[in-house]
């Protein structure tokens, strides 16, 4: 199996500031879905953006597709989905999806298949329209169409399924579980424990800069025990608290 993401002994700290990231390591293969888990402000955002190289790496090595992750070959081969939803107002969906696919040079997809996958997702028609008059599911929805047509070896999912309806969250599961048949990634950062049942390989708990553990979902149903549960014990041993 192909390792198409890379983290070794990453640490980091903004500026001055305390450590947020503490050696971290972090590999995810082709065809493998693994989701990152932990509370608010254990690192999730700051190890996303490194990787991206949105922030500038202070220790350790990020490799994307085999190549450090600050060459453009490696930047091409993988595709970011923020939390946030900053997309450009001026430009309609199609527009945009055209802007994303000319930045990563990748073949252009049929007026089409776009259409399909904007009427897939319930935004039928809409793909003319200016993103500044779409509501905020719709913006998330247009990141996720571009993601699937330019179907990258690696595809990091920030909370990008918070906030889409739930005919959209299915057709986005079975997408990303097509790509995975068909030897993609996918890191999916969520708070939403049932889509990572449904869809996950493994999953990684994070708390305070430390990754605690990975665990595969097949191993868990395996144990008879849910996903919570198993997060709930490495966070906070036998305290019952929640994420
Ligand atoms: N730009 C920044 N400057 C200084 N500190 C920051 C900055 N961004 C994040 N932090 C701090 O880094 C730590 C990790 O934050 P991060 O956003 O990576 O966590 P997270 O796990 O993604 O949290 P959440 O689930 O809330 O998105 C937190 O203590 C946070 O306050």
């Amino acid at each position: 199996m192909k390792t198409l993401l890379d983290v070794s002994k990453v640490s980091f700290s903004y500026g001055s500031g305390p450590i947020v990231l503490f050696e971290t390591d972090l590999v995810v293969g082709e065809g493998q879905i693994v989701g990152l888990v932990g509370p608010n402000g254990s690192g999730k955002s700051t190890l996303i953006n490194l990787i991206f190289d949105n922030y500038q790496l202070k220790r350790g090595r990020i490799q994307l597709s085999g190549q450090d992750h600050q060459q453009l070959d490696a930047k091409k081969s993988a595709i970011y989905l923020p939390s946030e939803d900053f997309l450009p107002d001026f430009l309609t969906g199609r527009e945009y999806y055209r802007a994303v696919e000319q930045m990563y040079g990748t073949p252009e997809v049929s007026a089409d298949e776009v259409s399909a996958v904007f009427q897939a997702l319930g935004m039928d028609g809409r793909e003319e329209h200016l993103i500044e008059d779409y509501s905020h599911g719709m913006r998330k929805k247009v990141q996720f169409l571009a993601a699937f047509l330019l179907d990258r070896p690696l595809t990091v999912i920030d909370e990008t399924f918070n906030g889409i309806d739930l005919d959209a969250q299915r057709y986005c599961a079975r997408r990303l579980a097509e790509m995975r048949e068909r030897g993609r990634a996918v890191l999916l950062c969520t708070h939403d424990f049932s889509i990572l049942e449904e869809l996950a390989d493994d999953v990684v708990v994070m708390k305070k800069a430390l990754i605690l553990d990975r665990i595969s979902i097949e191993e868990l149903q395996e144990e008879g025990t849910t996903l919570k549960s198993w997060v709930d014990e490495m966070l906070f041993g036998s305290e019952h608290e929640s994420v």
